[in-house]
C-alpha cells in the first residue's frame, strides 16, 4: 500500500468518468441550494419579528443608562464626586487595529448614530449564504484602563517651580526636617510634597495597624528622572519605623543594579543617622556570610535581627531568604520596588513571590497568639477585619512606570493609587511586547533639559564624540553604547586618540573596578565615562553636564533613563543622539509620539572634523592591534 496519494494525468477513460461524477455532484449541490433557500424563506419572518424585538429592547436600555452616564473626565478634579465606572472606561488604543480587516470588529462596535457601542451579540445575518446561518460574528472584547490608572493624582513636573516649603507639610518630624534642612533641602519637590504626606497619613495610627483598622493602599509613583523619588520615600519611611520597639526588617527596598541599591541605601543612612534605626545592604558586593553578619546575630534562643531596613538586589534576596537563618520578612511593612518597571522585566526570577512568601508564612496565620495576624489579600469582610492586621504596603517607583494593568497586575497591588507627572489614561498603548517598547506621550522629561541629534556616518561616529568633548570641554560627560564590546573599544579609541580622561562602566568590569570608577567620575577625575546600560537608571551623579547616545537607544524608556542622567534636579543639561542615516527617521519619529520637546539637528561639518583626523587613523590602527592582542589573549 501506499503511503502517499499520488496524482496522475488522467487518461481519455477517466476523463468519461470523470465528466459523469461531475455531473451527478452539480446536481446534488443544486438540490441542497434549492432546499436551504426554502428553509431560509419559511425562517425570514420569524428572525425579522426576533430583530425588531431585540432592537427596540436595546433603545430602552440606552434610554435608561443615558440619564446616568457621566460626561467623560468633566469634573474629575471635583472633590468628592462620586465613582462612575462606566464614563470612566476607556479603550486601550490600538489593541484592536486590523484583527479583522475591513468592516469587522471596530465597525461592528460603533452605532452609526453616535450612540453607544452595541453590546452584546451584532444583529443576525441577512441574505448569507447557507451554512453562514447562525454563525453571527463574537463581539470584540473592549480592553478598558481600571479607574486608578486612568484618573491619577497629579504631580507638579517643575522641580524648579512647584516646590513646596518644608514647614508646609507639618506632619514630618521636626527632626526630620532639621536633617533635610542640614543637607541642603529646604523645600519639597512636587512628588515629595504629594507621596510624603499621603504615606505619612497611612501610618498615622502607628505603623502596625492602618487607619482605621483598613489596610493602606499600595501607591506607584511615575514621576520624571531627578525629580527626587528616593527621598519621596526615604522620609516616610524612616518617619514610621522611628516608633518601633524591636529591631526587625519592617522595610525592604528591591533594587535592579548594586550600584543602585548602594546610592539608595546612602540615602537611608544619612536619614537614620543617629536614630535606632539600621540599614542593611546586600546586593553581593560582599561575601554571604559577610552579609549574612549585618542581618542576623546567633543568641543562645534563637537569632536577633540587625537591620530595620534592608536594600537589596533581588537575586541576592532570594539567595538570603533561602540560605540565612534567622532571616525574617515576617514583620515586613514596607516593600519597595524602584525602578519598578525594570523590577517587573525580572519578574521571571520570581523574587516577588518569594517576598510574599517570607512575608505571609502559611503558619503565622493560624498562630492563636500571635498579636498582630498576617493573612495574603483577601476580601474585606467583617470577619477578615475582626484581628488587626499588620499591612504590607507597596511602594512603586520609576521614571517610566509601566501602565499596562496586565504588568502591574502580576504585583498583586492593594487598592493602588498612582501618582503621576504624564498625562492620564495613556497607559494601555504601553503593550511593551519585548519588556521595553513603550509608546509615547506620557513620559514627562526634567525641563532643564536639551535634546539634539546628531547625523553622522558609522565611521565619523567616535570623531563625532571627540569632537563635541573637545568643542565644549565638559568635565563630566556620559556616553552610553549598546553593548559592552562597543563600550570596550570606543574606550580603547579614545584612549588611544588621548586628551581626554576616559574610562569604561559595563559588565565587563567587576563591581569593585565599577565602584571605584563611579566614585573617580563623581569626583570629576574621569571626563569622559563610556557605559552600556547598567549607568542609565537611577545613578545620581552630580554634575552630568552631557549624556551621548553613540548607540542610538532602541526604546524610548532606554532613552528616558539615560538622558536622564543628567538636568537632575532642576539643573539644565544636554543630551546628543548620534544617528545614522537609516536610523534617522524611525528614531525621530519614536520620540516626536513620547512628546520629547523639539529634538534640534545639531551638524557637525566635515571641516571641524578634519583636524582630528590624522591623530584618529593612528589611533583606530591602535585599536586594532589591542583588539587582536586581547583575541589572542582569550585564545590562550
Ligand atoms: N527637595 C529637594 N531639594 C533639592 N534637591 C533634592 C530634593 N530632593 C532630592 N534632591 C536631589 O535630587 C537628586 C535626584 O534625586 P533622586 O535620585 O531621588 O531622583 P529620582 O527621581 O529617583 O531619579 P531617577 O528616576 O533617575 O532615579 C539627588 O541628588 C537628590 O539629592
Amino acid at each position: 500500500m501506499a503511503l502517499f496519494h499520488v496524482a496522475r494525468y488522467a487518461g481519455p477513460e477517466a476523463a468519461g468518468a470523470e465528466a459523469e461524477a461531475d455531473g451527478r455532484a452539480r446536481a446534488l449541490l443544486e438540490r441542497l441550494q434549492c432546499r436551504a433557500r426554502e428553509r431560509q424563506r419559511q425562517k425570514q419572518p420569524q428572525q425579522q419579528e426576533a430583530e425588531r424585538a431585540a432592537e427596540a429592547a436595546g433603545r430602552r436600555r440606552r434610554r435608561r443608562r443615558r440619564p446616568r452616564r457621566p460626561r467623560r473626565r468633566e469634573g474629575c478634579g471635583a472633590a468628592g464626586s462620586p465613582p462612575e465606572p462606566r464614563g470612566k472606561r476607556r479603550r486601550l488604543d490600538g489593541e484592536d487595529g486590523g484583527a479583522g480587516g475591513a468592516g469587522s470588529g471596530e465597525d461592528a462596535s460603533v452605532d452609526p448614530g453616535g450612540s453607544s457601542p452595541a453590546e452584546g451579540s451584532a444583529p443576525p445575518a441577512r441574505g448569507l449564504p447557507p451554512g453562514a446561518l447562525g454563525r453571527s460574528r463574537a463581539a470584540k472584547a473592549q480592553p478598558f484602563l481600571p479607574l486608578w490608572l486612568a484618573e491619577p493624582s497629579s504631580v507638579g513636573k517643575s522641580v524648579t517651580e512647584d516646590l513646596v516649603p518644608i514647614e508646609d507639610i507639618p506632619e514630618v518630624h521636626p527632626d526630620m526636617q532639621k536633617k533635610l534642612q542640614a543637607h541642603g533641602i529646604s523645600s519639597y519637590f512636587p512628588v515629595q510634597a504629594a507621596v510624603i504626606p499621603t504615606l505619612l497619613e497611612s501610618i498615622a495610627n502607628g505603623f502596625l495597624v492602618a487607619r482605621g483598622g483598613y489596610r493602606p493602599s499600595d501607591l506607584c509613583v511615575s514621576a520624571p528622572t531627578g525629580s527626587g523619588k528616593t527621598l519621596a520615600f526615604v522620609i516616610p519611611v524612616v518617619q514610621a519605623l522611628l516608633c518601633r520597639a524591636v529591631c526587625q526588617v519592617r522595610a525592604l527596598v528591591v533594587l535592579p543594579t548594586k550600584e543602585l541599591a548602594q546610592q539608595v541605601s546612602k540615602v537611608f543612612n544619612i536619614y537614620t543617622d543617629a536614630t535606632p534605626l539600621r540599614v542593611a545592604l546586600i546586593t553581593g558586593q560582599k561575601s554571604l556570610v559577610k552579609e549574612q553578619e549585618s542581618l542576623v546575630q546567633k543568641t543562645v534562643d534563637g537569632f536577633r535581627c540587625l537591620a530595620d531596613v534592608v536594600v537589596a538586589t533581588p537575586g541576592r534576596l532570594v539567595d538570603h531568604i533561602d540560605q540565612t537563618p534567622g532571616f525574617s520578612l515576617q514583620h515586613l511593612r514596607f516593600l519597595i520596588i524602584d525602578e519598578a518597571d525594570r523590577m517587573i522585566d525580572s519578574m521571571h526570577q520570581s523574587w516577588l513571590p518569594r517576598v510574599v512568601e517570607a512575608a505571609f508564612p502559611s503558619d503565622a496565620a493560624n498562630d492563636p497568639f500571635a498579636l498582630l495576624q498576617r493573612r495574603q489579600l483577601q476580601a474585606t469582610t467583617a470577619a477578615s477585619i475582626s484581628c488587626p492586621q499588620m499591612p504590607l504596603q507597596k511602594l512603586l517607583f520609576s521614571a517610566t512606570l509601566t501602565q499596562n494593568p496586565e504588568k502591574l497586575q502580576q504585583l498583586g497591588l492593594y487598592q493602588p493609587r498612582l501618582f503621576s507627572t504624564g498625562l492620564a489614561g495613556r497607559g494601555p498603548r504601553d503593550t511593551d511586547g519585548d519588556g521595553d517598547g513603550d509608546s509615547g506621550g506620557k513620559y514627562t522629561f526634567p525641563t532643564g533639559l536639551s535634546h539634539h541629534y546628531v547625523p553622522c556616518s558609522l565611521r565619523n561616529k567616535p570623531l563625532a564624540i571627540l569632537h563635541l568633548i573637545l568643542e565644549r570641554n565638559f568635565s563630566r560627560v556620559l556616553c552610553f553604547t549598546n553593548s559592552r564590546e562597543n563600550s570596550h573599544r570606543l574606550f580603547l579609541l579614545v584612549q588611544a586618540f588621548g586628551g581626554v580622561a576616559a574610562a569604561e562602566f559595563s559588565s565587563r568590569c567587576r563591581p569593585g573596578q565599577r565602584k571605584v570608577v563611579l566614585k573617580q567620575f563623581e569626583q570629576g577625575k574621569i571626563q569622559l565615562l563610556i557605559s552600556t546600560d547598567a549607568m542609565a537608571r537611577g545613578i545620581d551623579v552630580q554634575g552630568v553636564q552631557l549624556v551621548i547616545n553613540y548607540d542610538a537607544p532602541q526604546y524610548l524608556r532606554t532613552y528616558v533613563h539615560r538622558v536622564g542622567r543628567t538636568a537632575r534636579a532642576g539643573r539644565t543639561g544636554q543630551a546628543f543622539t548620534l544617528l545614522l542615516k537609516v536610523q534617522e527617521r524611525r528614531f525621530l519619529q519614536m520620540l516626536a509620539e513620547a512628546g520629547v520637546p523639539k529634538m534640534a539637528r545639531h551638524d557637525i561639518p566635515s571641516e571641524l572634523l578634519q583636524p582630528l583626523v590624522p591623530r584618529y587613523e593612528e589611533a583606530l590602527s591602535q585599536l586594532e592591534q589591542a583588539v587582536k592582542e586581547e583575541q589572542r589573549q582569550k585564545v590562550a
